[in-house]
C-alpha cells in the first residue's frame, strides 16, 4: 500500500516550501474534461519511442516512453546522448501557454514521458544539466492515472517529501530544488491506466 499522501482539494496553486527550493502546486490546472481530451490527443499525435543508454557498458532501455519538443536549436544532452526537438504541436503550445502564464517564464524546450502502467518510472535525479542554468524553473504538467512523485535532500537526509500528481495537474519546481534535491516516480503494483507528463524547460545556449 502506498502510504498517505498530502491531498489537495482546493484549486488554485499551494505553495510547498521545501529547504533548500520550492515547489508550486496546482492541483486542477485543467479541468476533468479538458485534460481528457488533451491526454487522448498526445496519446495519439506524438511519436513516441522507447530510447537506450549506455549503463555498465550495455544498452539500457529506459522503462518508459519519450519524445522531445522545441524550439529549433534548443538541442539537449542527457544520459550520453544528444536529443534534437521535434517541433512544437499545437496541443503542446496551448499547454505552454497556459503553463507559462502560471509560471511566469517563456519556456522553450518539453520532454514528453508516457508511463504505460506502474511498471514504467523515472529513478532518482536532478534535472541539473548545465543547458538548464543554475536555479532552473520546470513546470511539470500531470495528464492520465495519478503518480506519486517522491522527494529527497542530497544530504540532509531527514529532508523528503512527495505528493501524488493528478490527472490536469501542474507542479512549478523552482530556486535551488535542482541543485540540493533528486525526485523520482517510483514503480508500483497498484493496476493503473497511462500517465503522461510533460516537463517544460528552458535550455540555455552556450554557443
Ligand atoms: O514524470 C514525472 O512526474 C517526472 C518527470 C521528470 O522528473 C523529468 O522529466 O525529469
Ligand atoms: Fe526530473
Amino acid at each position: 500500500m502506498d502510504p498517505q499522501l498530502p491531498f489537495f482539494s482546493e484549486p488554485g496553486s499551494h505553495l510547498i516550501p521545501l529547504k533548500d527550493g520550492e515547489l508550486v502546486y496546482f492541483p486542477h490546472l485543467f479541468s476533468g474534461e479538458e485534460a481528457n481530451l488533451l491526454l487522448k490527443a498526445l496519446l495519439e499525435n506524438i511519436h513516441w519511442q522507447q530510447e537506450s543508454m549506455m549503463m555498465y557498458g550495455k544498452q539500457v532501455l529506459f522503462p518508459r516512453l519519450m519524445a522531445w519538443f522545441g524550439d529549433a536549436g534548443s538541442s539537449y544532452s542527457f544520459s550520453g546522448k544528444t536529443y534534437h526537438p521535434f517541433p512544437w504541436t499545437k496541443d503542446l503550445l496551448y499547454i505552454k501557454n497556459r503553463i507559462e502564464k502560471e509560471a511566469g517564464v517563456t519556456f522553450n524546450s518539453v520532454l514528453a514521458n508516457r508511463y504505460r502502467n506502474g511498471q514504467d518510472s523515472m529513478g532518482w535525479h536532478a534535472d541539473d544539466e548545465p543547458e538548464l542554468g543554475r536555479d532552473p524553473v520546470i513546470a511539470s504538467v500531470n495528464l492520465g492515472a495519478s503518480r506519486r512523485f517522491m522527494l529527497r535532500h542530497k544530504t540532509e537526509k531527514d529532508q523528503r517529501y512527495e505528493l501524488e500528481l493528478q490527472h490536469g495537474s501542474l507542479l512549478i519546481m523552482k530556486g535551488a530544488l535542482q541543485h540540493h534535491w533528486q525526485h523520482q516516480v517510483p514503480k508500483t503494483t497498484r493496476p493503473l491506466g497511462e500517465r503522461i507528463n510533460l516537463t517544460f524547460r528552458v535550455i540555455r545556449h552556450t554557443c
